[in-house]
């Protein structure tokens, strides 16, 4: 048989074996001497004949689990009826659900949240459209919108592939928290009827969570709705992604002694959170940035059809360096990869100047393979979950929505965003610092505390708050 999915690395192998006291021995051996890891066996069914078992083994790749299906096919006594990857198995059905918060547990229950009541609570909202804020799930929800165009590194893969994606988002806000959100995929990528359509669905939401639209379509799109709309519209990959990835720098200078000023920082992948972070390292004092996108560096000769790119080359890159990557990275203090797998190589780690600092952020796969990098990096982070330093834009957007919702903020701006950079960045103590924790776990409870409190802080500083002191709960 043949495996349907190649990316998994922890599969479920359902086997038929022949009911004797010899076939598991054979069944582990066959699995070890392909490199196999079982993990887990459970049993599922016998007979006198034969016994059903759920074999869970890790494998390195695609390949390697077909080597065990076809070491397992092979032998006697042995049948493999079904080869299930994990990571499936935990989309089946989508990620998310709608639960209610209270029960309907009769009549008078369901004449109260449903009709007829429910009609003064609509009059009431008819009234003062601010009680939306109080009286509906606007208070508390965020729309993760996506038109699947720049969904991880994968590219434009469309509307329904982009759905696993906007799903773990929304988990992801209720668990860190508790932030509810949808997750909406449109299928158009015209931006005149993004904007329309998200300005449509705004009146349910207290804001908006774009995620994962090409560049540049996503400035202009998120500039538009940011203009029309009296609720934060935050483009994550932008934003977010800025944000964490300012956290990162500001405790990685500290590591290797280097003060923000000073940096020489090349990013490659001028593209939506490419333009974000070096628009976030500028603001935070770095002068030295070089940008390097398929078309080489970023520099003043050049007139660009893409307008990001002539003001990045304009804002950037102080000596117009031109040329490619090789150029860029002689003598850099900080690589920031926002594009695409191998793009850095060992070549380029080396020419870089004493203890690189290396942030090889592409998702799933980063700009180079962290084992490879390692001996040559001081600091090396990526955005992925399975290595240290995980600089993802997870450790802010969960955070800075509970906040921006808290306070109830029209707007998430750059006072904002600066003091979630800091926030996050402090939960790591001088005494834990170290090349291999830069950044806090996403599982550690404090950083969407911390960033919320920052960012409430920052809204009311900055007069975008709306929540007064709440008074009187008077609703009659
Ligand atoms: N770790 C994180 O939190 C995080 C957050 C956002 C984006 N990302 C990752 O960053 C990458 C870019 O995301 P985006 O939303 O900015 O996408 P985008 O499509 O807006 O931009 C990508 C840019 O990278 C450039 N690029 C791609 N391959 C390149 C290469 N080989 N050499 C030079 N330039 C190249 C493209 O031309 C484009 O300008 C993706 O892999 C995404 O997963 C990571
Ligand atoms: O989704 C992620 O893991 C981070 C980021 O939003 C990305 O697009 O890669
Ligand atoms: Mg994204």
């Amino acid at each position: 048989m043949a495996l349907q999915h190649n990316v998994g690395l922890s599969l479920i192998f359902r086997l038929e074996l022949e009911n004797s006291s010899t076939t598991f021995g054979k069944l582990a051996s066959i699995i070890g001497e392909a490199g196999g890891d079982i993990i887990a066996v459970d049993v599922i069914r016998v007979s006198k004949e034969t016994v059903i078992r759920d074999v869970n083994i890790n494998v390195f790749d695609r390949e390697h689990g077909q080597k065990i299906v076809n070491a397992l096919d092979a032998a006697p006594g042995i049948k493999v009826i079904n080869v299930s990857d994990r990571t499936f198995l935990m989309h089946i059905g989508g990620k998310v659900e709608v639960t209610p918060k209270i029960k309907v547990k009769n009549r008078d229950d369901l004449s109260r949240v449903y009709t007829p009541h429910v009609a003064r609570v609509c009059q009431a909202i008819h009234e003062d459209p601010s009680k939306a804020f109080q009286l509906t799930i606007k208070r508390n929800t965020v729309a993760v919108v996506s038109d699947g165009t720049a969904v991880l590194g994968l590219g434009d893969i469309g509307p329904y592939a982009a759905m696993p994606v906007m799903e773990g988002k929304a988990m992801l806000f209720k668990q860190f928290a508790g932030v509810d959100s949808f997750p909406i995929c449109l299928d158009t990528k015209d931006p005149d009827e993004i904007v329309r359509i998200v300005k449509a669905i705004a009146p349910a939401f207290g804001g908006i969570n774009l995620e994962d639209i090409s560049s540049p379509r996503c400035f202009e799109i998120e500039e538009r709705l940011k203009e029309e709309l009296d609720i934060p519209v935050f483009h994550d990959d932008q934003h977010g992604t800025a944000v964490v990835l300012l956290a990162g720098l500001i405790n990685a200078a500290k590591v290797v002694g280097k003060r923000l000023k000073d940096l020489k920082v090349v990013v490659v992948g001028i593209g939506a959170a490419g333009v974000a972070c070096s628009k976030m390292v500028l603001a935070a004092g770095v002068k030295n940035i070089i940008g390097v996108d398929r078309v080489g560096i970023l520099n003043r000769n050049q007139d660009y059809d893409n307008n990001m790119w002539d003001w990045y080359a304009k804002n950037t890159n102080p000596l117009n360096l031109t040329g490619t990557l090789d150029d860029a990275i002689q003598g850099a203090d900080v690589f920031i990869g926002l594009s695409g797998p191998g793009v850095l190589k060992v070549e380029h780690l080396k020419s870089m100047a004493k203890d690189p600092i290396v942030f090889a952020m592409a998702n799933p796969n980063p700009e180079i393979d962290p084992e490879e990098a390692e001996p040559y990096v001081r600091v090396m982070a990526t955005g992925r979950s399975d290595y240290p330093n995980q600089i993802n834009n997870v450790l802010c957007f969960p955070g800075i929505f509970k906040g921006a919702l808290e306070c109830r903020a029209s707007t998430i701006n750059e006072e904002m965003k600066l003091a979630a950079a800091r926030a996050i960045a402090s939960v790591v103590t001088d005494e834990e610092l170290s090349e291999h924790y830069i950044i806090p776990s996403v599982f550690n409870k404090r950083v969407a505390e911390v960033v919320s409190k920052a960012v409430i802080e920052a809204a009311y500083d900055t007069g975008v708050a709306r929540r007064g002191d709440v008074t009187s709960n008077n609703n009659f």
